[in-house]
């Protein structure tokens, strides 16, 4: 069975789109092996919104985030270190998940 992962819903958008393919995520995330299909759902209130196949998965300290990554989060640099700061308030090392919608 596939395993769940959530997003934020004012994320959707982008997600479906293609314009965001990839996400950072702490130590409690890094779960996802590449090939893996995730059944994706808001974190709000728990609604299916599409099935991702993760294509690969590394660790990223802040220091290294660079353009490339706000890139494919469609952000600026400094929304995407903004958007980290209040999700994950004091923490420095995270995983990049980079991702494609297979379903939705
Ligand atoms: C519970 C939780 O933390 N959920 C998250 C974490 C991150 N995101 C988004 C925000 C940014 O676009 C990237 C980078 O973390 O992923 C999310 O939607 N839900």
């Amino acid at each position: 069975m596939n395993r769940k992962f959530t997003f934020f819903s004012r994320f959707i958008p982008d997600i479906l789109a293609g314009r965001k393919t990839i996400t950072i995520r702490d130590d409690s995330e890094s779960w996802p092996k590449p090939g893996e299909l995730l059944e994706v759902h808001t974190f709000e209130d728990d609604r299916w919104f599409c099935q991702l196949r993760v294509l690969e998965i590394s660790p990223l300290a802040l220091a290294d985030f660079k353009e490339e990554h706000a890139q494919q989060e469609n952000m600026s640099l400094p929304e995407l270190r903004q958007v980290i700061a209040d999700i994950y308030p004091g923490q420095d090392a995270f995983w990049l998940i980079r991702f494609e919608v297979t379903a939705q």
